[in-house]
């Protein structure tokens, strides 16, 4: 399995956004998508999925045109992990997870028990299950998280795409989601999901991608390319990258000592 874009442009109806994006990732691969706010992060993810149409270049999956799929296929193959606070009626969580099972059984078909059996791994495997009969507006951000990616997972797709899967978690819900996140790649999954914060890159990816009003400013494996100068350049503010020996890789964090330097030390 291959999702290759090249040299594609995307944006809305009279709004160009971005241009000149490529990469390409394969089964059991991460790619983290980091940039400023409203660098064009969630365009480019909806053009990914097909929500919103290229204005050029191409998206191929398996060296098939994106158009050229039909959408009950894309809706099998790729899974969406929106962000969180997308509204749902007051359906159980179990419910909103077998939701993931449409692309499979058709909307007004009844889920079978294969269906239902794909919907509880799903829970097994995000650790959600003791919430399946909880309403899902009632449970927490982080909770909810889980249960949308296990919604995607229920569908049994071949890539995952997810849009900033840690906004407004705690620190250690992102930490659990990134772990997650790891863990399905492992699995064989293929993960397309966009932070804003570089360690999770770190953490998790093989490669990372810097999007900058709209341009990739640069690609390639996380070690190699969040460097504190290319950081500087997608943030504008000095960064400190370090090597942690314990944890076996780099850490990022912002270079300035607020405190001490107002005490003049
Ligand atoms: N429907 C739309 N029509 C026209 N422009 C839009 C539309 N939606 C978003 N934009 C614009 O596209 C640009 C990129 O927005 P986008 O949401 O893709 O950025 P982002 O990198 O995901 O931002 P953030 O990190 O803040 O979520 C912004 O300037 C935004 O105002």
């Amino acid at each position: 399995m291959t999702l290759a874009v090249a040299n594609l442009a995307f944006g809305y109806r009279g709004a160009p956004i971005g241009h000149g994006v490529s990469w390409s990732i394969g089964a059991g691969e991460v790619l983290c998508l980091l940039g400023p706010n409203g660098s064009g992060k969630t365009t480019l993810l909806k053009t990914l999925l097909g929500l919103i149409p290229a204005q050029g270049g191409s998206i191929t999956l398996d060296g098939r045109d994106l158009a050229r799929h039909s959408r009950t296929e894309l809706a099998r193959r790729i899974g969406y992990v929106p962000q969180a606070h997308t509204a749902f009626l007051p359906f159980t969580v179990s419910e909103v997870v077998l939701m993931g099972r449409a692309a499979r059984v058709g909307l007004f078909s009844a889920p079978s028990a294969h269906d239902r059996e794909a919907a509880q791994r799903a829970l097994e495997a995000l650790g959600i299950a003791h919430l399946a009969h909880r309403t899902y507006t009632t449970i927490s951000g982080g909770e909810r998280q889980m249960t949308l990616i296990a919604r995607a997972l229920a569908q049994e797709p071949q890539i995952l795409v997810m849009d900033e899967p840690t906004a407004s978690l705690d620190f250690g819900n992102q930490t659990q989601v990134i772990g997650r996140v790891a863990a399905l790649a492992a699995g064989g999954l293929a993960i397309v999901l966009s932070t804003h914060d570089p360690d999770h890159a770190f953490a998790c990816a093989d490669q990372v991608a810097l999007l900058r009003g709209g341009q990739l400013i640069a690609l390639g494996p996380p070690q190699e390319t969040l460097t504190a100068t290319m950081l500087k350049r997608l943030y504008g503010i000095d960064v400190t990258v370090t090597y942690v020996g314990e944890i076996g890789r780099y850490v990022c964090t912002p270079s300035f000592f607020l405190r001490r330097a107002l005490r003049g030390q």
